[in-house]
């Protein structure tokens, strides 16, 4: 796992390293831009032979600073690089000031409204240093044309124009949230894509969400610029805090392949355990027709490692779903008397509601299976699907009924049922900065539900009544779109439930459901549907050294 910041978190590193003595202002810019340099070379090898040229368009910041660093180093490599500035440069702040007037040295600056198309015929890049993390306000419609002219061909017969590549991040988009400010409800669109993103430090959480990171083509970097050590939860010292708002410091961890390694040791079945060390799933059917989303989940579940797993089917189903499951076992439970009976065998652990269950059973058995598991020790419910979208009338009939062991797992739809207002947010046009993000809406989501909530996506966000969060982050290279198929929701509900049953808290369950979801889908790769995923991990497992 690694920390995600926010834009404030990273002024308030960056201002603890300046004010400790242990690095400069103007040492941490030169990092910023020859991280940008080395990522172009990296990203681009044929770029590092021979003489090409750059366009840096410079904004009124210190973003603009990293940009006026990034041209003096092109050009000290032999590139032609063409500067051109948004607003006064008499008026940059101290660091970005200086790297100007060294740039000024080297080369002219032309105001953002000279561009033309032939700035852009002879150069192999465009570097984007108009705004970075300062970004509060919709852009200036002067910076917004010109970004749009940078990224748009100007007719068919043109040349394509140089890949633009984003400085800390795209300009326009706001670095907390990854949303366009000044967007609109037609869905944020960017002002141009990026071929790459060089950010420094940390990413920042923008960077995670869509729709900054909707695109599969392109390529984030974090270039390291000597702050590094004091990122790792070093906002939570002294020198850090004293710069920092403290009610902004809540963690944000991006789900990585080191941290989940370390689980694999609890992924691993002991070896003197039986399966009733590993505990008992149950999955609850729909009925007759609507029973294939249930054994989806109860194969994850097996999958993942619980010791057993129960499908619960009304009378009608029994039969489809005997014809079907062969290691997973089958019960009869019609209705909530007979749910309530079977939840009286203290040993069935985990409980999931919701693929293909129907919402008027979801409304009988959702009451039954959260009194029967409140105030167990070890037990652990996922709602999912069918389950959420029954209590749409009146979510906080939903709400008064949870515990702390439950965890729900909706898409945005079903979000937007049981949270209405937070969706409205989350949807409604960012004229400011930082914007209300996708973090924030499950935050406020775990807080109001009492439980972990997982909100899917590409962008599957995991929070809990504590506040942190955690993004399983499906894209740049983790880019897993497959994952868009019928029932693979219900996968992802079924593997919850087996960590569950297996004693994984339900956050950490929610959070390596997440990921290795993600995983088995990398593994399979193209071609993918539900029924692959289950049978993918695996192989994923072996490659983790479980
Ligand atoms: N703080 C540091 O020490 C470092 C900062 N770095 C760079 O500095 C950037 C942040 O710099 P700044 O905080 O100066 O901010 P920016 O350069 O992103 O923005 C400049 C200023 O523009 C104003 N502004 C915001 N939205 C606007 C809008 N829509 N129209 C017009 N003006 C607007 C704000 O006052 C903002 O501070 C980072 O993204 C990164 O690129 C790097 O050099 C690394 C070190
Ligand atoms: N483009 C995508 N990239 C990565 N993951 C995705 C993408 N689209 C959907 N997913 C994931 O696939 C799952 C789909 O779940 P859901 O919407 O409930 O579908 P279903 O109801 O068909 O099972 C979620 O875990 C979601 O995060
Ligand atoms: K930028």
């Amino acid at each position: 796992m690694s920390e995600l910041v926010t834009a404030a978190q990273m002024r308030a590193i960056e201002q603890a390293a300046i004010s400790s003595g242990k690095v400069t202002g103007l040492a941490l810019m030169e990092r910023a831009g020859q991280g940008v340099v080395q990522a172009i070379c990296e990203t681009w090898p044929e770029l590092t032979i021979g003489a090409h040229g750059a366009v840096v368009l410079c904004g009124p910041g210190n973003n603009g600073g990293d940009g006026y660093v990034v041209a003096r180093l092109l050009a000290a490599r032999g590139w032609s690089v063409a500067v051109f500035a948004y607003g006064d440069p008499a008026r940059l702040p101290p660091d970005a000031r200086a790297n100007y007037e060294r740039w000024c040295r080297v080369g002219g600056c032309a105001p953002l409204t000279a561009l033309d198309d032939s700035t852009f015929s002879d150069a192999a890049v465009t570097v984007d240093a108009l705004f970075g993390t300062g970004l509060t306000r919709p852009l200036p419609s002067e910076v917004l044309n010109a970004l749009m002219f940078a990224s748009t061909r100007p007719n068919a017969a043109a040349p394509q124009r140089p890949p633009i590549v984003a400085v800390d991040i795209a300009s326009g988009v706001d670095a907390d949230s990854g949303r366009v400010i000044g967007g609109d409800e037609q869905g944020d669109e960017l002002p141009y894509w990026p071929a790459l993103t060089v950010t420094f430090g940390a990413a920042k959480v923008g960077h995670m969400l869509l729709p900054h990171a909707g695109d599969t083509r392109h390529k984030l970097v974090v270039a390291p610029i000597g702050v590094e050590d004091d990122i790792a939860r070093a906002y939570l010292t002294w020198n850090v805090v004293e710069h920092l708002d403290l009610a902004a410091v809540r963690h944000i961890d991006l789900l990585g392949r080191p941290d989940i390694s370390l689980q694999a040791l609890e992924l691993a079945k002991d070896v003197a355990s039986h399966k009733f060390g590993h505990g008992h799933a149950v999955i609850l059917s729909g009925p007759a027709g609507r029973t294939g989303a249930a054994r989806l989940a109860a194969r994850a579940a097996l999958r993942v490692g619980a010791g057993l797993v129960t499908v619960a089917a009304p009378r009608d189903a029994m039969a489809e779903n005997a014809a079907q499951l062969t290691a997973i076992m089958l019960r009869e439970a019609e209705g909530a008397a007979a749910l309530a009976d079977l939840l009286r065998d203290k040993r069935l652990n985990a409980i999931c509601l919701g693929p293909g269950l129907g919402q008027a059973r979801a409304r009988d058995l959702v009451p039954v299976a959260l009194d029967a598991t409140r105030d167990r020790d070890v037990s652990g419910v996922v709602l999912d699907a069918d389950a959420l979208s029954a209590f749409a009338d009146d979510p906080v009939d939903l709400f008064t009924m949870l515990h702390d062991g439950c965890v729900l797992t909706p898409h945005a739809g079903e979000f937007a049922r049981l949270f209405p207002d937070l969706s409205a947010r989350l949807n409604a046009p960012a004229m400011t900065g930082p914007a209300y993000s996708k973090v924030d809406a499950a935050r406020d989501a775990a807080e109001r539900a009492g439980c972990t909530v997982l909100l899917k996506g590409s962008d599957t966000v995991i929070a809990d009544e504590t506040g942190d969060a955690a993004i399983n982050a499906a894209c740049y290279d983790r880019a897993a779109p497959w994952l868009a198929t019928a029932g693979s929701g219900d996968v992802l509900a079924g593997l919850v439930t087996g960590l569950l049953a297996r004693g994984y808290a339900p956050v950490t369950a929610a959070e390596t459901a997440a990921w290795l979801h993600t995983e088995a889908a990398l593994s399979f790769g193209p071609g993918l549907i539900a029924e692959d995923l289950p049978e993918e991990l695996p192989k994923v497992f072996r490659a983790l050294g479980v």
